[in-house]
């Protein structure tokens, strides 16, 4: 196309396409020169270029990596969901989480269930009672307790980590003043042992004479909490505790005088509500260790144990397995 176009042009085109051609040789003429003399200068921005490239996409690298990081540490803080549920049915057999966890009144008064066991296994012979304390205390799951899987955590860390939820108690262990050891939310789970402590409540809570004998351990005779935050533990828990963790036979519980500690109750307890189980505080010290105190707030040993009908091995083999099986995870040493 151009030499067809050069035939056709006048003189003083051709002269000024010389010009042009002459010009524009000149120009890269030019141009090499200063390629030449300025070859490391430019060799120069072309690495300067090449590393802010490469640095562009290293840095996107490294985003991706350390998103990536968070999504997994998001994930080992998040719950697993049915991961409990899941292990948990490895041991327990019939694992189910349909039980309630606490007494409803419905089943005493509306509908009569009966147990086949009773206290603390179950609340055969204690029904009458129940229908009165049940009816001052609550039995449902406060709403922000339901909600607590939800809750975050990071940034939170202060208020996550100094929160009772719920505190079990017997009378004997019971706080003379609930208020100043829990939060206004606490719930206040009763863990009954004997009809005893159905007793304890009722004369409490409805302010009737107080029974001073029938326990090991003089509970308070005045006890400050409020009703509403009251809970009676389903004994389910502890039958599940002593039948599947400690593997009590349930037929002969009376020849085997054992029961389960509140602590293991408390484990059964959470399998049976949370997605995530971490304990802390678990380990009692040696048999021969004479010394040593068990509780960090009293100086008693062992020793005093020794009526408590607690088997302290069996129940420290059935926490190594739940360890071992990573169902539950301690944050202290055992
Ligand atoms: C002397 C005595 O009877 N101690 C018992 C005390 C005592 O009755 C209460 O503290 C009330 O004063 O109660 C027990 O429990 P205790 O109050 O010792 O502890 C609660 C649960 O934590 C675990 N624990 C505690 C201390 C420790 N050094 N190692 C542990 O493993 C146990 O699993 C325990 O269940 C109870 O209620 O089960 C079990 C203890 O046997
Ligand atoms: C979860 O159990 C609770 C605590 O961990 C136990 O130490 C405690 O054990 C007491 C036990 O319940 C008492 N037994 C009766 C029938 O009341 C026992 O009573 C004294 C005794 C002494 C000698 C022989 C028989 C009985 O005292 C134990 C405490 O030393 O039970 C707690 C739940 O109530």
């Amino acid at each position: 196309m151009e030499e067809t176009e050069e035939k056709h042009s006048t003189p003083e085109e051709t002269d000024i396409s010389r010009h042009e051609s002459k010009s524009h040789k000149t120009v890269l003429h030019l141009l090499i020169k200063m390629i030449n003399k300025s070859r490391w200068k430019i060799l120069g921005v072309l690495a300067v270029f090449l590393v802010m490239v490469w640095y562009t996409i290293s840095r996107e690298e490294r985003y991706i990596q350390l998103f990536d990081f968070h999504i997994l540490q998001d994930n080992r803080m998040s719950c697993p969901l049915g991961e409990v549920e899941r292990k948990a049915a490895l041991l327990i057999a019939n694992f189910t989480r349909d039980h309630p966890l606490f007494l409803q009144l419905r089943d005493y008064f509306w509908v009569k269930t009966p147990s086949p066991y009773e206290l603390p296994y179950g609340t055969k012979g204690t029904e009458e009672i129940l229908v009165r304390l049940l009816a001052v205390t609550g039995y449902s799951l406060p709403e922000s307790v339901q909600r607590l899987n939800n809750a975050p955590v990071h940034g939170y860390e202060h208020d996550v980590g100094s929160k009772t939820t719920m505190r079990l108690f017997y009378p004997e262990s019971a706080h003379f003043n609930p208020k100043t050891e829990n939060d206004l939310n606490t719930l206040l789970v009763l863990v009954a042992f004997k009809p005893m402590d159905f007793l304890w409540l009722e004369t409490i809570l409805h302010d009737k004479k107080r029974i001073r004998k029938g326990f090991w351990k003089q509970p308070p005779l005045i006890w400050d909490a409020n009703p509403e935050q009251v809970r009676i533990l389903n004994p389910y828990f502890m039958e599940i505790t002593a039948a599947k963790l400690l593997n009590i036979p349930m037929k002969q519980l009376r020849k085997f005088k054992q029961k389960p500690t509140t602590g293991l109750v408390a484990i059964t307890l959470a399998l049976h509500f949370c997605d995530v189980v971490h304990i802390a505080g678990f380990g009692y010290p040696d048999s021969a260790n004479k010394k040593q105190s068990i509780h960090y707030y009293e100086q008693i040993t062992v020793k005093s144990m020794a009526t408590s009908g607690h088997n302290v091995s069996h129940e420290a083999s059935a926490i190594k397995k739940m360890l071992e099986m990573g169902l539950i995870k301690n944050l202290t040493y055992f």
